[in-house]
């Protein structure tokens, strides 16, 4: 038996398990495996809802563990280890993810699910291969997950609760240990029992295997559509050195993408797992030059083929007010939500099966219901209400996009093509009649609201007594603004068919007097006075020569201290990433003469108008990057950053892009509310759109301003 040259190959590397786990510390070190634990700080909040299948949670949650550890251990300047391994065991029942019990009831909760029932146990593994080049951290990263169904008898109350007081369940997803007392409540087990008591050990071999021993991997067929690793064995391995390569298998660089995010580059070898080297330039489906398999599914590629149908899925489910009714009336079977929204049932049963499959419904045998997030944002009149936007995306962008193709022959917006009439100005379409111009601000509203959290507190703005919020459409952000900071007074300047229409989004019960409307064309008409002026989803929609007339109104009246917050998303410099930023670019150029830009970008337009010291900081919201700048020499901020910085670099001389994960990053201010959660609907979104990579935050400039001003 080889089993030696498998783990040996580990041997002279330094080795972190990403985990605080007993059980995985002890499964590892049982087969000789030599490491150091080092506890993964992430926090286990990725939006569930995001992922279309449970395993995708844990497999994305563990590469976070990885992360996390992998950059923590290279910033401390400690040496970067050769090996991180991250885990994360979830368990699955009914379509429903259950971590660790939170409390007794919470325990009781999930064993009740788990009553009588088979469920299925994941645990994702990420193995990242690291080094340090020029103290830049590269990394290759390889996932995988393994499934284990399980199956419960039929319990009594009496045996659960003796069992919960037994203190066993509180540290182990879905509040059960199989390897204790766990194991008596178990009636069968198909898979790999290690993999539900933390680890799938055999896994992780076959994928060290197939990593440090690439040869093997090119004679095994593949198994389409089961879960079965691509190295089938691992025992006839011989005991040859590993390569002198800094990442097994293949001598590519590769750049820390500093969110972890996959970019360019995925090589996917088996159905349930894959690797990926970050930043590195080996097209898909071709290592080493030898040909992928064609019996390979490239399921990211088939993902974002269906991409679209899970978004209009959620269109019209969302049309139809479906979430409305359930939430009001769920559980319901599909004849009853049928009758209620006015739709067939055949029809009616496939959407909200649809639905519950992309995790935006619950299904069980009372009906369907909402998820917790479908609750929170896809319900039309919910405080992170996503609904307004939703209904935009269906009635106004999706015919726009279904003519991108002619949108990138000719270069330009498509507002003929799918309204049937030509605008001379972005605005007129949206307002040319009281219900697109409603819906349009509701949309607004929705993104503003959602965003506006993080937007405010991405900077210490207290210093500023009054702000201007240039567009800013129904205030969203100027009373987050004012809640935030007690002595701001917010004036919201924008278009007249805008102001009159403001009144019905006002928050009720809020102290309102420091938000002012008033209304005005900002290209031609007077700027109200402000020490900030802020820009959030403007200059996107702009051509630079605009953008220029606008800057230039601004500086005219920028006394010294004053200031420009910006709030956008912002492309990387080499245009090759951020791929919701990238997409909101096309999504501008359907619609408008405007784009999405890079730090460079927005900062050459900025410099010409006396805004220099640029910085961005990507802080892991929906919304974008927020710049601010001085306009003259000024005191620093001194906000400490409390935030794990994971990767901060120099890009020019005058800006600074620092990159947090949403988790860590922490503004004092913050803490008055939770976080506002990032919530990618589209099932596609993980491939790389990220709520954890594309916003960056940009802060500050100190010199004079330039005299041509
Ligand atoms: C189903 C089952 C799970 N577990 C434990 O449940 C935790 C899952 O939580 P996690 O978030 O994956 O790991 P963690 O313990 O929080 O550690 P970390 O990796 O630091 O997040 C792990 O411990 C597992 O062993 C058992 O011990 N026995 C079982 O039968």
């Amino acid at each position: 038996m080889a089993l030696n040259p498998v783990l040996g190959k580990l041997v002279s590397k330094r080795v972190v398990l990403a985990s605080a786990s007993p059980r995985r510390q002890e499964i590892l070190s049982n087969v000789g495996l030599r490491f150091e634990v080092v506890p993964s700080w992430f926090k286990e909040t990725l939006e569930k809802s995001s992922f279309t299948a449970p395993y995708e949670y844990a497999v994305e949650t563990a590469k976070q563990k990885a992360l996390e550890v992998a950059n923590r251990m290279h910033v401390k300047h400690q040496r970067t280890p050769d090996v991180v391994i991250g885990a994360d065991t979830i368990v699955s029942v009914d379509g429903q993810i259950l971590e660790k019990p939170v409390d007794k009831q919470d325990a009781y909760r999930m064993l009740s699910r788990l009553n009588g029932k088979e469920h299925s146990v994941f645990t994702g593994v990420a193995i990242l291969h690291c080094c340090s080049k020029d103290n830049h951290l590269e990394m290759e990263i390889t996932d995988f997950y393994e499934e284990t169904k399980v199956k419960f008898s039929e319990l009594s109350e009496e045996l659960l609760w003796e069992y919960i007081h037994s203190g066993e369940p509180m540290d182990k997803a879905g509040g059960y240990g199989i390897q204790a007392l766990g194991g008596m409540l178990v009636e069968y087990v198909h898979g790999d029992f290690l993999n539900v008591v933390g680890f799938p050990l055999n896994h992780f071999c076959k994928k060290l295997a197939e990593l440090y021993y690439p040869a093997s991997k090119q004679n095994v067929q593949h198994k389409k559509c089961d879960s079965m690793p691509s190295v089938d064995t691992f025992k006839n391995l011989s005991d040859g050195k590993s390569e002198s390569s800094d990442f097994p298998e293949h001598k590519v660089s590769s750049k820390l993408d500093s969110s972890g995010m996959c970019s360019s580059g995925a090589v996917y070898t088996s159905e349930n797992s894959s690797t990926v080297r970050l930043g590195f330039t080996v097209p898909l489906g071709n290592q080493n030059g030898v040909s992928q398999s064609a019996s390979k599914l490239p399921s990211k590629i088939l993902e974002l083929m269906d991409g679209f149908r899970a978004s209009k899925a959620l269109f019209v489910a969302s049309k139809l007010k479906i979430f409305d009714h359930l939430k009001d009336k769920g559980p319901m079977k599909a004849v009853d939500v049928a009758n209620d929204v006015g739709t067939s049932v055949c029809g009616t049963e496939r959407l909200l099966d649809a639905c519950a499959s992309l995790g935006l419904l619950e299904k069980t045998s009372q009906g369907y219901s909402n998820t917790d997030s479908a609750n929170t944002y896809l319900t039309s009149d919910g405080k992170y209400s996503l609904h307004g936007y939703i209904i935009h995306s269906n009635d106004h962008l999706w015919p726009l996009f279904t003519n991108l193709e002619s949108a990138v022959k000719e270069g330009s917006r498509q507002n003929h093509r799918a309204f049937g009439k030509k605008a001379d100005d972005l605005f007129k379409d949206y307002y040319h009649s009281q219900e697109v111009k409603q819906r349009f601000m509701a949309a607004m509203h929705s993104i503003a609201h959602l965003t506006a959290r993080d937007v405010a507190t991405a900077f210490d703005l207290s210093k500023f007594k009054s702000a201007c919020d240039l567009g800013g459409c129904t205030g969203a952000l100027a009373h987050e603004l004012v809640q935030v900071y007690p002595n701001l007074k917010v004036t919201v300047f924008d278009l007249p068919e805008v102001i009159a229409n403001t009144s019905y989004f006002q928050p009720s019960g809020q102290h309102t007097a420091p938000v002012t409307f008033v209304s005005g064309d900002f290209f031609k008409d007077n700027l109200p006075e402000a020490d900030l002026y802020i820009l959030s989803r403007v200059l996107h929609d702009w051509p630079d020569e605009k953008i220029h007339v606008l800057l230039s109104k601004i500086s005219a009246v920028c006394r010294p201290g004053c200031a420009i917050l910006v709030a956008e998303m912002v492309l990387d410099d080499e245009k090759k990433n951020r791929s919701t930023a990238l997409l909101q670019s096309l999504n501008m150029l359907v619609q408008t003469e405007g784009k999405e830009r890079s730090g460079c970008e927005y900062q050459a337009l900025l410099e010409k108008h006396g805004f220099t010291n640029v910085k961005i900081r990507i802080t892991g919201n929906l919304l974008d990057w927020i710049a601010e700048y001085e306009i003259r020499r000024k005191k620093r901020c001194r906000k400490k950053k409390k935030s794990m910085v994971i990767e901060k670099k120099r890009i020019s001389q005058s800006y600074e892009e620092e990159v947090f994960t949403a988790s860590n990053f922490e503004c004092p201010y913050k803490k008055l509310e939770p976080p506002c959660p990032v919530v990618p609907l589209l099932s596609h979104r993980k491939l790389q759109l990220s709520p954890f990579y594309s916003i960056v935050l940009a802060q500050f400039s100190d010199i004079q301003k330039s005299p041509m001003m």
